[in-house]
């Protein structure tokens, strides 16, 4: 479009629409008119855009007439509700939640995985689950090159996982537990200050919980491998933003160390810290605020009698590579 696209970010005010609505700025979306929508308990507020004080608007069903990309981050219910005016007023809907990400007319996107899916949209295209997509940024080129098998995963997970509310919870336990006082836990199950809580989304019957079954069944459709095995602990951990993962990969062919070094170098999305002598590996503070997945920690595994085994360790800002940057990512490819 010649003089830009009209935008909506609709919960621009959550710990994933502030990000989206800075990514923006920064990677200098073109565009037109951005409408920053929210509840009414941030209408008429205002939020910063180049400079300029934007307005938040309570979000209506009518609030899409004449916008071009609406990028979704009010959580599943609100998509769910809104997705028919959206799509009706013509917007393209990029949606962060966990909506619509399995539907067989909603591409599941990460661009440096799978942007050929994008075009196959019908309105609609989704956001994955920050852990899949963080995971995924890494593994996609491994897999490429070498074929993917299996993956045994073990997730570090930042509290801002469970949006600003997370954040917000950590930073005030984390103050009342070194002040003795007692602790209220509301965004978590537990106690997460000096803590960590192997329990992310609801549990199924089978034991996994629903996070862990998205690194499964969001994998498989991205990288287009429906016999893709995964099993996967995600862990929340009392770190404010960037979630960790260690991954244990197993290859259909041989795969050294060194192969795998020069493939992530040369891969988009990914950054190589892997030099232990040194004391560098991904750290999630490291990864804080960065577009790029941090990856290291790269050894064969030894558990096994060939070279088909690897092990890497990734942290990447969910909130930005998880969310916000790629759905603006998936705007940039429109
Ligand atoms: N946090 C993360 O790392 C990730 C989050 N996601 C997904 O993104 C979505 C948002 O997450 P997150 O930013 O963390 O959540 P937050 O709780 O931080 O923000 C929620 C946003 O939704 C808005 N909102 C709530 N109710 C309404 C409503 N009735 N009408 C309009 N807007 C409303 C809020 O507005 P107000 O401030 O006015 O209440 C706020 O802007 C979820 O679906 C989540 O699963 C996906 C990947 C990663
Ligand atoms: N579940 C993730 C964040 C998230 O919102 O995931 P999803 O979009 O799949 O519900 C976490 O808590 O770290």
């Amino acid at each position: 479009m010649a003089n830009g696209f009209n935008v909506a970010v609709a919960g621009a005010t959550g710990a994933v629409g502030v990000e989206m609505v800075k990514t923006l700025e920064k990677r200098n979306f073109p565009v037109k008119n951005l409408k920053l929508l929210a509840s009414a308990r941030s209408a008429g507020k205002t939020m910063k855009f180049k400079g300029e004080d934007v307005v938040i608007e309570e979000m209506t069903h009518d609030s899409f007439k004449g916008v071009d990309i609406a990028l979704f981050s009010a959580g599943g219910d609100i998509s769910r509700e809104y997705r028919p005016f959206v799509v009706e007023s013509g917007a393209v809907m990029i949606d962060n939640s966990s909506a619509f990400r399995m539907d067989d007319d909603v591409p599941l996107v990460v661009p440096e995985v799978n942007a050929e899916d994008i075009k196959l949209h019908k309105g609609v295209i989704a956001n994955p689950n920050c852990t899949t997509a963080i995971m995924l940024v890494a593994v996609a080129p491994l897999h490429r090159a070498k074929g993917l098998r299996r993956i045994v995963a073990a997730t570090y997970q930042a509290a801002s996982g469970a949006g600003a509310k997370g954040m917000h919870e950590l930073i005030v336990q984390a103050r009342e537990v070194l002040d003795g006082k007692a602790v209220n836990p509301v965004a978590f199950a537990h106690q997460i200050a000096f803590n960590l809580i192997p329990h992310i989304d609801a549990f199924k019957e089978n034991g996994y919980t629903k996070e862990e079954l998205k690194m499964l069944n969001e994998s498989r459709k991205m990288l287009h491998l429906p016999e893709l095995l995964v099993s996967c602990t995600c862990v929340r951990i009392p770190v404010l933003r960037a979630h960790s993962e260690a991954l244990n990969l197993e290859f259909e062919n041989d795969i050294t160390p060194e192969e795998a070094r020069a493939i992530i170098e040369a891969a988009p999305g990914v950054q190589l810290v892997d030099d232990p002598a040194d004391k560098r590996y991904p750290m999630p503070l490291d990864a804080t605020e960065k577009y790029d997945v941090l990856c290291g920690r790269i050894r064969q595994d030894i558990s096994r009698n060939d070279k088909r085994g690897l092990d890497i360790f990734v942290s990447g800002d969910q909130v930005l590579k998880g969310a916000a940057l790629n759905a603006v990512q998936i705007a940039e490819l429109l």
